[in-house]
């Protein structure tokens, strides 16, 4: 039996790292076990879904690298919901209540104030045929709540150990609301069964839903799928994220030009005891993966330590592996050695774009001391330069004016680069060429 995993948000926000990270080890745990991975939008609460969520969410996992071999809506699927529905009714697993929530609020205080557990009482399963049809004939329409049984229900779950919860101290679930909608438990119960879902992976959010969703795929003579409850990412601060909240989104740190790889290996490696290191396929991710080395503690998303990830990323990729988005970003004289010289300086790779135009276009040059560089100017050696021309250079040029040290380089970056800081000379110099140098040292480029 091959391994069927899948990633179910609702189209409600965009995708924040804590779902990405569900996401991701759920993709790897696929990949590892050559299986597949199934996306499923959660879309039956029209009130908050939206079409543009669906796109956007399908837009930042391939931002991400994740492809699926099936994608589906929950909307699209609810008569086989009802189908589900009507076999727990004929098999009295579900029954119908009439109380309204002000009532079942009243009755959980009294509960309360008398110091029992605020557990459904399940008077709605002592009504008689006379009372349903009075309450039907007042207008209520029934709410369905599923009939837990009174046994210990327990998984092997893959983060968690042994789970055990016993299903008589909890309220039998609403399944079905008064207005006919679907709650998350069944259809959700449905979906994994139809697809043959063999191993959720999802958000410890979930595990109370777990105990009642085992019964429930008893109730439709399904065999339960293996579960893995993973922690809630939070911020650095510990509080919780929301899609709807907007919290952290895969979108700002894709705008903020962070590399898809980088944030991979990051959500990869948080809670996996393993020290951080780069990743730089999905491939290379998936070798390694083993969910359980995933702990129980809150991974607390930090960004420093991302884009520390990312800058060692972009530090210890080869030409080849930039080669396609240096083109795509138009920089088309981007060569092997060009990518050689700058990468050491670069955090981001959009910055590559500043220096291929330093190397190859029109800069500003700062003229910190004009009479030095004229005389830096007349003393630049004839083409073909190479490697080497920087020392021959600034050899001759220190013989001649007796500089050294920051009197001697600074003026020089300030004039050929037109800011403080940068990739070592020596290697933009013969990017930059002669005719560029000698215009910029004249102060003449842009
Ligand atoms: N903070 C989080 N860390 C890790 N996984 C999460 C986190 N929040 C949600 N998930 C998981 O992401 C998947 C999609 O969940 P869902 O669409 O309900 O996300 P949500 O962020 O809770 O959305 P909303 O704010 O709209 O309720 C689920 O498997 C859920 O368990």
């Amino acid at each position: 039996m091959s391994a069927v995993v899948r990633f179910a948000p609702s189209p409600t926000g965009l995708l924040h790292v804590g779902n990405a990270r569900t996401a991701l080890l759920n993709w790897l745990f696929a990949r590892a076990a050559a299986g597949r991975f199934v996306l499923r939008f959660d879309d039956t609460d029209t009130g908050r879904s939206r079409e543009e969520y669906v796109t956007a969410i399908e837009t930042d996992l391939q931002w991400m690298g994740l492809d699926w071999s099936q994608v589906f809506r929950q909307s699209a699927r609810l008569d086989r919901y009802h189908d589900a529905l009507a076999r727990l009714q004929q098999e009295g697993r579900v029954y119908p209540c009439y109380e309204t929530p002000e009532e079942l609020d009243y009755k959980r205080w009294r509960q309360i104030n008398r110091g029992q557990p605020p557990i459904y009482d399940r008077s709605a399963l002592r009504l008689t045929d006379a009372q349903r049809r009075s309450f039907e004939a007042e207008g209520r329409r029934p709410h369905w709540r599923f009939l837990l049984t009174a046994d210990v229900v327990g998984w092997d779950d893959l983060v968690r150990g042994p789970v055990q919860m016993q299903a008589d101290h909890m309220s039998d679930p609403v399944v079905v609301r008064a207005d006919g909608s679907f709650l998350y438990l069944l259809p959700s119960m449905v979906d994994d069964i139809d697809f043959g879902i063999t191993h959720v992976i999802r958000g410890e959010d979930h595990v109370p839903n777990t105990a009642i969703q085992v019964q429930i795929c008893q109730a439709l003579g399904a065999a339960a799928p293996i579960f893995a409850h993973l922690p809630l990412m939070t911020d650095i601060a510990g509080k919780g994220l929301s899609k709807r909240l907007g919290s952290l989104t895969l979108r700002s740190l894709a705008e903020s030009g962070i590399e898809p790889m980088a944030v991979n290996s990051y959500l990869a490696n948080l809670g996996s005891g393993e020290p951080l290191s780069v990743f730089t396929s999905l491939d290379e991710l998936a070798a390694n993966f083993d969910l359980r080395c995933y702990g129980r503690g809150t991974p607390k998303f930090d960004d420093a330590q991302l884009s520390g990830l990312n800058q060692r990323l972009i530090h210890e990729s080869a030409y080849a592996v930039v080669r396609p988005q240096l083109q795509a970003m138009g920089l088309v004289h981007a060569d092997a050695a060009f990518w050689e010289a700058v990468r050491p300086n670069l955090s981001r790779l959009s910055e590559a774009r500043f220096w291929h135009d330093v190397c190859f276009g029109r800069i500003e040059p700062i003229m910190a001391d004009p009479a030095f560089l004229a005389a830096a100017a007349a003393l630049l050696p004839d083409e073909p330069w190479n490697g080497e021309t920087w020392d021959v250079w600034t050899k001759a040029l220190k013989a001649a004016t007796n500089r050294k040290g920051k009197e001697l380089f600074r003026p020089l970056r300030l004039a050929l680069t037109g800011v403080e800081h940068g990739p070592e000379l020596r290697a933009l110099l013969p990017l930059i060429g002669r005719q560029a140098a000698e215009r910029r040292l004249q102060g003449q480029d842009d």
